[in-house]
C-alpha cells in the first residue's frame, strides 16, 4: 500500500546541509498497522510529510495504494491538482490535533469535504456519521475548547477520515495524551483499521505504542531504516534491539563466570519443557533471573533470562540444544546486561538502554 524506494531529503539552509532521509525503502502491506519508531531527529517527521508530499524528496520514489506520487507535480500547498486529489485519499493524524478554533467539531470535520467541493448536505451527512464512527455524535456543535485532549484527537481522527483514504498517516497522534487516553485513541485507529481495512503507518518515540497495536515496525537511526519486519519476525531474529526493546526481560548474572542467556518462546516450542530437559541432559543447575509472557502485536511469546554456571566456551552445547528445539536464544554481554537489566522495563523508549545482545550465531 506504501512503498518508499531511495528516499532521500537532504535540507538545506544557510548554506548547511541535513540528511534527514538517507535512502529509506520502506514496504508497507495492506491493511496493517506499521510503526516506524526512533529517537528525537532520526528522521519520523520527515518520512510521512515525504510520503504524502508535504515535503518533496530530494531524490527516490514514494508509491500509495499503487500511484507514484513523486511523478505529481508540486508540494506542498503549492501541489496540482492530481497531487491534491491523490493526497485528499491519504488521512493525517497530527500530534497537536490542528483543528480550527473557531469552527465547530462538526465544521472541521467538513473542512477537507468543503476543499473537495461537496455539496452541503453531503458534508453534513458524511461528518455526523464520522463523528459516530470516533463515538463523538454528541459534541457534533460543540468547539474544540470544550473538548478533553482525547476528544479533540477524535476529532483530528474523524477530520483525516473524511475524504474516505485507505491510508492513515499518523505523526505522534497520541503523544500529548495521558497513557489512558492514548489507549483509549490506540484502540480507535485498531478499530478502524479493522473495521475499514485502513492501512495504517504511526510514527512514535514510544515502544508501547508499537507493543500495542502495531503487526510491523522499523526502527529509525540517522535517516535510515536499521531493523524491520513484522513483530513477529522481529522477535524472531536474534539480536534485534526493537524485539529486546518491545519484549525486555531483566536479571544480571550472579558471577563472572556465568552465560546469561535471553530465551524466547513462540509457536510450537512455547510448550515443550525444554529448560527442565536442558538440566536433565547436561546435569547442569539453571536460575531463572527473570521471565514474562506477553502480547505482542497479537501474538502470545515468552521470554525467560537464564543463567547457566560456566562462561559461554563451556556452554557452546546447552546453548545449540536449545536452538535445535526451536528457539530463540540470545547470549547477553554481562557488562552491559548489569548496566541496563534494573532500568528497563516494557514503558521504555527506545532512547532507554537495552542490554546488550551478543549476535553470536546469529548470521
Ligand atoms: N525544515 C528543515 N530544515 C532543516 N533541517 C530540518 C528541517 N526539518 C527537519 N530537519 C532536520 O532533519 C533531521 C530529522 O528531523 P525530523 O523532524 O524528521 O526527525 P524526527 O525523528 O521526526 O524528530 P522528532 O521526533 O524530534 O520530531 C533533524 O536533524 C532536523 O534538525
Amino acid at each position: 500500500m506504501i512503498t518508499t524506494t531511495g528516499l532521500t531529503k537532504v535540507y538545506r539552509s544557510r548554506g548547511r546541509e541535513v540528511t534527514a532521509l538517507d535512502g529509506v525503502d520502506l514496504h508497507v502491506r495492506e491493511g496493517e498497522v506499521y510503526g516506524v519508531i526512533g529517537q528525537s531527529g532520526a528522521g519520523k517527521s520527515s518520512l510521512i510529510r515525504c510520503i504524502n508530499l508535504l515535503e518533496r524528496p530530494t531524490s527516490g520514489t514514494v508509491t500509495v495504494a499503487g500511484q507514484d506520487l513523486t511523478a505529481l507535480a508540486g508540494r506542498g500547498p503549492r501541489a496540482g491538482r492530481e497531487l491534491r486529489q491523490a493526497r485528499s485519499r491519504i488521512g493525517m493524524v497530527f500530534q497537536h490535533f490542528n483543528l480550527l478554533s473557531s469552527r465547530t467539531v462538526q465544521d472541521n470535520v467538513e473542512l477537507p469535504l468543503e476543499i473537495l467541493g461537496k455539496s452541503g448536505k453531503e458534508r453534513s451527512r458524511k461528518a455526523l456519521e464520522l463523528l459516530d464512527l470516533v463515538g463523538l455524535a454528541d459534541k457534533a456543535k460543540s468547539y474544540p475548547a470544550q473538548l478533553s485532549g482525547g476528544q479533540k484527537q477524535r476529532v483530528g481522527i474523524a477530520r483525516a477520515l473524511a475524504g474516505d483514504p485507505k491510508v492513515l498517516l499518523s505523526d505522534e497522534a497520541t503523544s500529548a495524551l495521558d497513557p489512558e487516553t492514548t489507549r483509549s485513541i490506540l484502540q480507535l485507529l485498531r478499530d478502524l483499521n479493522r473495521q475499514l481495512g485502513l492501512t495504517v503507518l504511526l510514527i512514535t518515540h514510544e515502544m508501547d505504542v508499537v507493543k500495542s497495536i502495531c503487526d510491523s515496525a522499523a526502527l529509525m537511526e540517522r535517516g535510515r531504516i536499521v531493523e524491520s519486519g513484522t513483530v513477529g519476525e522481529l522477535l524472531a531474529t536474534p539480536g534485534s534491539e526493537l524485539a529486546a526493546a518491545l519484549f525486555p526481560v531483566g536479571g544480571e548474572a550472579s558471577a563472572d563466570d556465568r552465560t546469561v542467556l535471553d530465551v524466547t518462546f513462540h509457536g510450537e516450542a512455547a510448550t515443550q519443557p525444554v529448560i527442565s530437559q536442558l538440566s536433565r541432559t547436561y546435569n547442569i543447575d539453571i536460575s531463572i533471573l527473570g521471565a514474562a509472557i506477553d502480547t505482542v502485536g497479537g501474538l502470545q511469546i515468552g521470554r525467560m533470562r537464564i543463567e547457566l554456571p560456566g562462561r559461554y566456551e563451556d556452554n557452546v552445547v546447552p546453548v545449540g540444544f536449545l536452538r535445535e528445539q526451536g528457539l530463540q536464544v540470545d547470549v547477553v554481554d554481562p557488562v552491559d546486561a548489569a548496566d541496563s537489566a534494573s532500568t528497563v522495563d516494557a514503558g521504555d523508549t527506545v532512547d532507554d538502554k537495552q542490554p546488550a545482545l551478543v549476535k553470536e550465531g546469529a548470521e
